[in-house]
């Protein structure tokens, strides 16, 4: 039940049809009053966690946020979507606040620590009295010195355990060590927690970084490659790491005639404000700030995130270039940097700070380094070094693996023979810096002090520039040539043993080969040129837009993008809180002709339909006529995912057997005996054979039915449970063999690969539980046709009007008023009363039932229903909503 209406909340408040991986889980536990941390990437759907459980219980979740500006923003957007939300906090003028928030009058309640730990207790015994539901604490890392942005003020919240008695805390971040972790939980004193942490990738993220030269060519560059694109593009934040760089690129983009505004510490905070403001309501394209507008930026369509200079670690870069493509569009985030900018680990440091706190400091800066030194996957080094483990080397979205490396290796072995030998004259104290000025031949009065102009090296490395030998000295680090230390804030390098292999193998005539990329800065500093260096970065990110469009579609989609602007601001809301991009996108795709269609859609709510519904149909029957496009096209298969784009098979790496077996079990609803003794196969295949190619599919990113792969697999519930406490016991899921001694022998490898592969989507066990619950043989509308497919969780079983009749002649639906129904008419509260308490009622069971209707009168007043919101459709069946 609590499943149910957990899926009826999402449509209704935010017009999604399905959870994401993982967040149907945390509300569960959340509604049983369980204590939970959830780590889960930027953008991953964090928030709708404590967002619906309120609206499923009826009672008011606190949240506590560190920033007014994101608190203001969130709860504009849920006011767009019928959620009654406030927040308190010194810039509320609404005085009133309080008070109707402690008689439970908000769904959401957003406070500042600063209130929270300051408010009454009579405010907390009152809220409490009429309900709360929950106590979240946003960007929690806050809470933790080891967390880069410690609050001082999260500290103290603990001490609202003595007025929220058996209130369940929920304490969530998108960046968060296993220290940060357990400071969460220690200073928010939760009990037995449940802790979900899911994975950092951001796959619609492109990664990009290129070495350039700080100066006025390049911003004229980038000025220039900016205004090509981002008219069509979309919202873009460029970081830079000074006021002063900030200042020169805002006011050549408005030279430029580009929308910009400027954010940074030194400007006033109501003119900071006002820039806020003007961004997130799109009447500024690109904001050129420092690292002040970071957390605060709730805006899910930002697409394009510039780095003018490296940020300080790896964190900040994460966190910051995170806030592109939070709707979980394409968007692209490029890094351009300077050699000065690895100089800069003192400007970070403050007097007060201890060694340890400053080698921390040099670390992080080093960490961010080597990732702009990188010559490999950018993503793969990312999610590495947030401890995550990765499986593949090229990801297709970053510089490095869309760039053709092969190209650009060459054999570096005689360059690396000096630098590791020379780093060993020096007696390996120094950083990178003195043996490359040894090497370069340098009169510096170090070198001459030390003697070091008498080593036999001195003066052999001058054809590389200084750069050059640096980005070198970079990727031998990398590769495990050379190890680099810090002490307090110095750094040195030492050879490692792999270099010391690699020269007790060398001579001065020989060498063994080495391998390396020429990254884009040696590339660079070979050439000399000055070519454009920002050209074609930000190219894709207009065609990107409109891939999935025909000429005359985003030409709709341009006009579409126009009356949301002009509906959000006739409402005095941002446009995103109208609807989101994808959503958008979906209109011009599908160009809805009734209030029915458009709310079936993904993406759009109740509240959508109610306030805009009129507006939205009216502009899409008349802009429709006009560019000669049909209505009610298919529904496009691309949601507003996380995930990468759901791509075509050819996109994906599955075998063309494979996916044909998938096609066949999921779209033709073959059974998997049926697939594997397929006539016209020269030998019939293992049945096992074909679940593995189904799971297989579903780890592709495929959509399968598990209730139905489990049916079909003889797999009970049961069974799942076992392995869930096998897998528990073992503590590893690397191999197989230990789960399966640990499991009775009826429990099949393909089982346990059957889980894992079900852990590993997200799919929770109460997902099955439920399908497996609704599928119950007397409740089950086809249960297995002779195609074998159980309607229940599968989105491409066909439901044919003839195959209900045949296979349940004698279950027609009983109406709760026991009414005969051989030449019943249907009603809109017959409809509704038919639909109360059933798990989803398909049409020509509807029709069935009212024998005195024709199909068009009952499709007319189903249609009515679900533009009212009052029933929904998903897969093909209608509930109550
Ligand atoms: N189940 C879902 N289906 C489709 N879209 C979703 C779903 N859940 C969340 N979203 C959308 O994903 C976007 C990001 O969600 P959200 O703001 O909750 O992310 P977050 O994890 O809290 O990010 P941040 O760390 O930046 O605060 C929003 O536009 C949200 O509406």
């Amino acid at each position: 039940m609590e499943n149910l209406r957990m899926e009826e909340v999402l449509k209704k408040y935010f017009g999604y049809s399905s959870f994401r991986p993982s967040q149907k889980d945390i509300i569960l536990q959340i509604l049983r009053g369980r204590d939970s941390l959830v780590v889960m990437a930027t953008g991953s759907g964090k928030s709708l966690c404590y967002q619906i459980p309120p609206l499923i219980s009826g009672k008011t979740a606190v949240v506590i946020s560190p920033l007014l500006s994101l608190m203001q923003d969130q709860v504009m957007s849920l006011k767009q979507r019928g959620i009654k939300a406030e927040y308190v906090g010194s810039t509320q003028m609404d005085q009133t606040v309080i008070s109707s928030a402690e008689c439970g009058h908000f769904n959401i309640l957003y406070m500042t620590p600063e209130k929270a730990t300051s408010v009454s207790s009579k405010f907390w015994s009152n809220l409490q009295k009429v309900g709360i539901s929950l106590l979240a604490v946003d960007e929690a890392h806050c809470i933790s010195e080891w967390g880069h942005d410690f609050r001082r003020e999260y500290k103290q919240l603990h001490n609202l355990r003595g007025f929220l008695i058996n209130i369940p805390f929920v304490g969530l971040t998108a960046t968060a060590t296993e220290k940060v972790r357990r400071d969460i939980i220690q200073s928010l004193k939760m009990k037995d927690p449940y802790v979900a942490i899911g994975s950092f990738d951001r796959p619609n993220l492109f990664y990009g970084v290129k070495h350039f030269d700080r100066g006025d060519s390049f911003v004229e560059e980038l000025v220039r490659e900016i205004t090509k694109h981002v008219a069509n593009a979309g919202s873009t934040i460029i970081y830079c790491t000074t006021v002063k760089d900030t200042e020169q690129i805002f006011e050549s983009l408005r030279a430029a005639g580009v929308q910009a505004g400027i954010y940074h510490g030194q400007m006033t905070a109501k003119a900071r404000q006002d820039s806020h403001r003007s961004f997130i309501r799109d009447e500024l394209l690109v904001m050129v700030a420092t690292v002040a507008f970071g957390m605060g930026i709730d805006k899910p369509n930002i697409r394009c995130v510039i780095h003018y200079g490296c940020p300080k670690s790896l964190e900040s870069y994460y966190q910051e270039s995170g806030r592109c493509g939070r709707d979980g569009i394409s968007s692209v985030c490029w890094l351009y940097f300077t050699r000065s900018d690895f100089a800069k680990g003192h400007f970070y440091l403050e007097e007060s700070q201890s060694k340890t706190h400053r080698e921390a400091v040099m670390q992080s800066l080093m960490a961010a380094q080597r990732y702009c030194s990188l010559a490999t996957c950018r993503r793969k080094s990312l999610l590495e070094y947030f401890g995550e483990q990765v499986s593949f080397t090229n990801c297709g979205n970053c510089d490095t693996c869309t760039s053709s490396n092969k190209a650009r290796e060459r054999d570096m072995s005689e360059e690396a023979f000096l630098l590791l030998t020379c780093i060993q004259s020096c007696g390996s104290r120094w950083g990178l810096n003195m043996p490359i000025d040894v090497l370069r031949g340098s009169r510096s009065r170090k070198i001459l002090d030390k003697n070091y102009d008498k080593l036999q090296l001195y003066g052999l490395g001058k054809k590389h520039s200084s750069n050059w030998w640096k980005a070198l000295g970079d990727q031998l680090i990398v590769h495990g040539y050379l190890v680099e230390n810090v002490s307090d804030i110095y750094r040195t390098v030492r050879v490692s043993s792999s270099g010391l292999e690699f020269l007790r193998a060398s001579s001065t005539a020989y060498h063994p080969p080495l391998l390396l990329i020429v990254t884009s800065e040696m590339a660079d500093e070979e050439e000399e040129s000055a070519h454009c260096k920002v050209q074609g970065d930000f190219q894709n990110l207009a065609s990107e837009e409109y891939k999935e469009f025909s000429e005359t579609e985003a030409k709709l989609y341009q006009m579409l993008l126009g009356l949301r602007e002009r509906l959000a601001r006739s409402t005095g809301t941002a446009p995103y809180a109208v609807c989101g991009d994808q959503t958008i996108k979906n209109m011009a795709k599908i160009r809805p002709s009734t209030k029915a269609r458009l709310a079936n859609m993904d993406g759009v709510n109740q509240h959508l339909v109610a306030m805009y519904g009129d507006e939205f149909l009216l502009h899409i029957g008349r802009l429709s006529s006009e560019l000669d496009l049909p209505r009610d096209g298919e529904a496009l298969t691309v949601q507003i995912v996380s995930t990468r784009k759901v791509p075509s098979n050819s996109e994906r790496k599955l075998a063309p057997a494979k996916f044909s077996a998938w096609k066949m079990w999921m779209e033709d609803c073959h059974t998997l005996t049926e697939i594997a003794n397929f006539p016209g196969r020269a030998a019939p295949l293992k049945e096992a054979t074909v679940a593995e190619y189904i799971l297989e599919a579903a780890r592709e990113g495929f959509s399968i039915s598990w209730s139905r792969f489990f049916k079909e697999t003889d797999c009970q519930f049961e069974i799942l449970l076992e392995i869930q406490s096998a897998v528990a016991k073992v503590g590893s899921t690397e191999r197989l063999k230990p789960i399966k001694e640990e499991l009775p022998e009826h429990v099949s490898y393909m089982h346990i690969k059957a889980y894992l592969t079900m852990q590993k989507l997200g799919v929770s066990l109460d997902e099955i539980k439920g399908h497996e619950e609704s599928c119950k043989p007397e409740e089950c509308i086809l249960g297995t046709s002779s195609g074998g497919a159980n309607v229940c969780g599968s989105k491409h079983t066909r439901i044919e009007e003839s195959e209900v009749e045949d296979t349940h002649p004698s279950k027609s639906l009983k109406s709760g008023t026991g009414e005969d129904n051989t030449m019943l008419e249907a009603t809109e509260s017959r409809i509704l009363e038919l639909l109360q308490n059933q798990n989803g009622v398909s049409l020509p069971m509807i029709m069935d039932h009212f024998k005195g209707s024709t199909k068009e009168q009952v499709v007319n007043l189903l249609n009515f229903l679900e533009g009212e919101f009052l029933l929904y459709k998903r897969n093909d069946l209608y509930s109550i909503m």
